[in-house]
C-alpha cells in the first residue's frame, strides 16, 4: 500500500478559498524539508491545484511505476546542509494545461481523492502534507473516511487548520472545525495567516485587517494556536518569480537580522539564480517564523502518534 513508509500524515484544511492553505501548505513543507525531513505534499485541492504552481512544476507529467504513480521530485536530500527530500503529486498534473479547471461530478471526485491516497508511490517519508479543497465537501468526507479506514492510527496525525483574521474567514473556519470534530479528525493547531502586512521599504508589520481573530477561535474551540504569518510581498515575489527574497537594512525580524547584505543584493537578485526553491525560501523574513510554527506542530505530532 503507498502510505505505508509513510511516518506522519497532516492535512491542511480551510473553510474558505483564498486563505493561503496552500502557501501554508507550502511553508510547512520547505520548513520541514529545512529542519532535514523528507517530505511529499499530496494536492488534492479539486477547485484548483496551486501546488505545481508554487514549486514552478506546472509542466511535469505524471509517470507510471510498478509500485504506482510516481511523485514529482523537487529537490533531494541534501544531507551536508541539513536538508531533506520533497516530492509532489498533485491532480494538476493530470490537467490537460495551465488554468483548466476540474469539472468532474461528486463520485468522479471522491473516486480520484481515494485513488490518489492509494495509488502514488511515495516510498519513505517522515511528511505527507495533503492539501485539500476548502470547505467540508464531499470530497472531505472521502478523505477523512479514507484516511481513517487505510492510515494506521500512528500514522494519521490530524489537520492543521488556517484562516485569515477576519471574521468573515474564521466563521467558515469554525464549520471546518466542527467538521474535524464530527469526523474524528485530531486538529494539530490553527495557523493565522496574512496577520499584518511587512512594508517593502521599512519592513514593520502594520495590521490592514484586524488581528488576533485566528487566537480567539483557537481558544474557543479549545485547540492549540499554532501562531500567526504576515503579508511579505518578497514571498509572493519568490513563488512568482524564483528571485530570492530581499530586504532593506536594519530589517530584523525575531531578533534576527534579515537585510540582505549590500555586495550579495545584485547577485541574489537574479531570477536565474539556480539556487533550490528551499534555499532562497530560507532568506525570506516568513522562513523563522514558519520554522517556529514547524517546531510546534512536529511536537504535537510526535505527541499525537
Ligand atoms: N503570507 C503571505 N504573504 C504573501 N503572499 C501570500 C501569503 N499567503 C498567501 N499569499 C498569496 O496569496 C495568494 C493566495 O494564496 P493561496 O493560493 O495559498 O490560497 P488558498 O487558500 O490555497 O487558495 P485556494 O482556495 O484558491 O486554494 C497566493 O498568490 C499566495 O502566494
Ligand atoms: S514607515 Fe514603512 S509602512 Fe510606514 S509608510 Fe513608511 S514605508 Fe510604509
Amino acid at each position: 500500500m503507498s502510505l505505508a513508509k509513510i511516518k506522519h500524515i497532516v492535512l491542511v484544511l480551510s473553510g474558505k478559498g483564498g486563505v493561503g492553505k496552500s502557501s501554508v501548505t507550502t511553508q510547512l513543507a520547505l520548513s520541514l524539508s529545512l529542519a532535514g525531513h523528507s517530505v511529499g505534499i499530496l494536492d488534492i485541492d479539486l477547485t484548483g491545484p496551486s501546488i505545481p504552481r508554487m514549486f514552478a512544476i506546472e509542466d511535469a507529467k505524471v509517470t507510471q511505476a510498478p509500485g504506482g504513480w510516481l511523485p514529482t521530485t523537487v529537490h533531494e536530500a541534501d544531507p551536508l546542509n541539513g536538508i531533506g527530500s520533497l516530492r509532489i503529486m498533485s491532480l494538476g498534473f493530470l490537467l490537460p494545461g495551465r488554468g483548466d479547471a476540474v469539472v468532474w461530478r461528486g463520485p468522479k471526485k471522491t473516486a480520484m481523492v481515494r485513488q490518489f491516497l492509494s495509488d502514488v508511490f511515495w516510498d519513505e517519508l517522515d511528511y505527507l502534507l495533503i492539501d485539500t479543497p476548502p470547505g467540508t465537501s464531499d470530497e472531505h468526507i472521502s478523505l477523512a473516511e479514507t484516511l481513517l479506514q487505510k492510515a494506521r492510527p500512528d500514522q494519521f496525525a490530524g489537520a492543521v487548520v488556517v484562516t485569515t483574521p477576519q471574521a468573515v474567514a474564521t466563521a467558515d473556519v469554525r464549520k471546518e472545525l466542527n467538521f474535524c470534530s464530527k469526523t474524528g479528525i485530531r486538529v494539530l493547531g490553527v495557523v493565522e495567516n496574512m496577520s499584518g502586512y511587512v512594508c517593502p521599504n521599512c519592513s514593520e508589520c502594520t495590521n490592514i485587517f484586524s488581528s488576533g481573530g485566528g487566537e480567539v477561535m483557537a481558544n474557543d474551540f479549545n485547540v492549540r494556536f499554532l501562531g500567526r504569518i504576515p503579508i511579505d510581498p518578497q514571498f509572493l515575489v519568490l513563488i512568482e518569480t524564483g528571485r530570492r527574497p530581499q530586504y532593506p537594512e536594519g530589517t530584523v525580524i525575531n531578533g534576527q537580522d534579515i537585510s540582505t547584505p549590500a555586495h550579495a543584493a545584485g547577485s541574489q537578485g537574479e531570477v536565474t539564480d539556480p539556487a533550490p526553491l528551499v534555499q532562497k525560501y530560507r532568506d525570506c523574513s516568513l522562513a523563522p517564523l514558519f520554522g517556529a510554527i514547524t517546531a510546534d506542530v512536529i511536537s504535537v505530532v510526535g505527541q499525537a502518534n
